[in-house]
This record gives C-alpha cells, sequence and structure tokens, in this order.
C-alpha cells in the first residue's frame, strides 16, 4: 500500500479550558489536493500547526510524509512547505532579497539562490517588480511571493493556510492556476479556506471542520448529494432569487414545491433548479455537529 502524504488520528488539542481540536482523522492522498474548510476559529490553523511541528497536540498522532510529527519533526520538516496566513517575509527588502535570502537560509550556495530565485520571480509573475520593496506590493503580489519563498526548496507536501483571503477575483483565480500547477507537479496541497467556492475548485477531497471535529469528509459531489437533491429556485423578473426551496429531487417533491410556488409566485417569475451549492452544504453541516456526521 502506498504510504498516504498525511494520516491523522484522534487529534486533540486545547488551549487551557477551550478544546480546538475534539478528536481528528483524516487522510489526505499523496498528489492530491485536500482542502479544510471551517468557519473562523475551527482549528483549521492549529491543525496546519501541528502537521507542520510547530505545535504539539495534546493526544491521537499524526503522520506527514510518513514521519510522526511529534516522535519524528526533523523528517515532518524536511517533507513540507508552509505558507501561512502572515508568512516570514522582510517588508524592507526587494522581493529578488527575500527569495535570495529563504535560499542561503535553506543551504543554496549564492549562485544557486540567485538562480533559484530569478526561477521562481519569473514563474510567479514578479519578474517586474524583483527590485521593489515587498511594503510597495499589492495584496496579490504579496501572497504569490508568500508562495514562492516557500517553494524556494522542493518539498512534496505544501501547507497553504488560507492562501488566498482577502484577495480579489482575479489574483485569487491567478493563485488558484498556480495550486493546480503544483498539485499537477505531485506536491500534495493541504489547504484551509473560507471559501466554499475555493475548495470546490481546487479541491479532491474537502474536509469540513466544525467544533472541533471533522464533520464531513469526501468530494465537493459527495458532499453536494450529501445534503439532498435538487434546490428550486424562483427567479424574479430581474433575475434575482426570490426563494429557495430545497427537494429531495423526487418528482413528487419537485411537483409540490411547484404548486407552493406557482401560488405565491409574483408576475414574470420562473422556475430554475440547481444542484445544492457548497454554501448549502456548509451550513447544513455546521449548523449541528453531531447531524450529517460521515467519514
Ligand atoms: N496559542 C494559542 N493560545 C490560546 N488559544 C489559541 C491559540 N491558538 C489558537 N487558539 C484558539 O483556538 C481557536 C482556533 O484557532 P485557529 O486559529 O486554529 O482557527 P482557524 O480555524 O484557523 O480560524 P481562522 O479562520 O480565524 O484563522 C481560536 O479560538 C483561537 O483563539
Amino acid at each position: 500500500m502506498i504510504t498516504p502524504a498525511i494520516e491523522v488520528s484522534g487529534l486533540r488539542k486545547s488551549f487551557g479550558a477551550q478544546t480546538v481540536l475534539d478528536g481528528i482523522d483524516l487522510t489526505v492522498p499523496k498528489g492530491s489536493i485536500f482542502a479544510l474548510l471551517g468557519p473562523n476559529g475551527a482549528g483549521k490553523t492549529t491543525l496546519i500547526h501541528i502537521l507542520s511541528t510547530l505545535v504539539a497536540p495534546d493526544a491521537g498522532s499524526a503522520r506527514v510524509g510518513g514521519h510522526d510529527v511529534v516522535a519524528d519533526k526533523a523528517g515532518v520538516k524536511r517533507s513540507v512547505s508552509l505558507t501561512g496566513q502572515f508568512a516570514a517575509v522582510d517588508e524592507i527588502l526587494t522581493a529578488e532579497e527575500n527569495l535570495r535570502m529563504m535560499g542561503r537560509l535553506s543551504g543554496l550556495t549564492p549562485p544557486e539562490a540567485r538562480a533559484r530565485a530569478d526561477q521562481l520571480l519569473a514563474h510567479f509573475d514578479l519578474a517586474a517588480a524583483a527590485r521593489k520593496r515587498v511594503k510597495t506590493f499589492s495584496g496579490g503580489m504579496r501572497r504569490r511571493l508568500d508562495l514562492a519563498v516557500s517553494l524556494v526548496v522542493d518539498r512534496p507536501i505544501l501547507f497553504l493556510d488560507e492562501p488566498t483571503t482577502g484577495l480579489d477575483t482575479r489574483s485569487r483565480r491567478a493563485l488558484w492556476d498556480i495550486i493546480l500547477e503544483l498539485a499537477g507537479r505531485g506536491i500534495t496541497i493541504f489547504l484551509t479556506t473560507q471559501y466554499l467556492e475555493e475548495a470546490d475548485q481546487l479541491a479532491d477531497t474537502i474536509a469540513v471542520i466544525a467544533h472541533g471535529r471533522v464533520v464531513a469528509c469526501g468530494t465537493a459531489e459527495a458532499l453536494k448529494s450529501r445534503i439532498g437533491g435538487d434546490v428550486l429556485e424562483l427567479i424574479g423578473a430581474n433575475d434575482e432569487i426570490i426563494r429557495e426551496i430545497p427537494t429531495d429531487g423526487s418528482i413528487r417533491a419537485v411537483q409540490q414545491s411547484l404548486e407552493e410556488l406557482a401560488r405565491t409566485a409574483p408576475a414574470g417569475a420562473r422556475v430554475g433548479i440547481r444542484k445544492p451549492s457548497m454554501d448549502d452544504v456548509f451550513l447544513a453541516l455546521t449548523s449541528n455537529p453531531r447531524e450529517g456526521t460521515f467519514s
């Protein structure tokens, strides 16, 4: 059997009286993109910190790249790169200087560090800004540099903690392309996000975390089908959604919903039918931690 990139079992972590992780189990196959989706304060960053050995768990076990996060921290560190919400980029330095410095700190010779910096600047569309100080960068440029810095040394597993939070749509999509390209090269990607659409677009597997537990785990399609059938939408004359009625997808349920809509719909309204969105899934799964639990 191929060893998974990440294996987590019964992981627990509390800060004082607050239980943040209350028994997390998950497996991430090598070369896949895994998205951990959860609201603010759900424990996403804490889990990434445990998996990258920055924080010790209270109980349970986790292996990353085949190495135990407690017993073999050095092995884990050799296997992972981490891009945090506030990565260790020096704002006073230029993009080029940051990349070269990281190369030197990682053991590259000066010519190697220079070559790697040039390669990454070109790849991340930062060559024109290479000699500008990072403090003058836009949010999107800054995130691309954060990612580039974490890739100075090739590692098989990449942790991305909320890689696109605060970015506009264009910058977000540019970063998604980069993430997909990295995965295409065989790098295992573990990312956290609050954006359902992001998890839907990128991830092979999505785990929803709430109240310290994984309340659902599967493909986007599996999660959506989990909460039922299609959603009927009543759409107004100006394309606004007037009402949404979840159905179990059966003819009878759709018929009943249509009859109800026919009685109340304003003039000019029409009906649409759609699959449940990740927002529907998220709300259904996080509203009650004990309902909808599956793995
Ligand atoms: N070192 C710490 N000491 C005390 N409490 C902490 C510590 N680190 C995290 N917490 C608490 O643990 C909870 C989970 O935090 P965490 O940052 O892991 O959540 P998150 O899902 O990443 O949230 P966000 O989306 O806001 O980044 C929060 O209530 C936070 O205040």
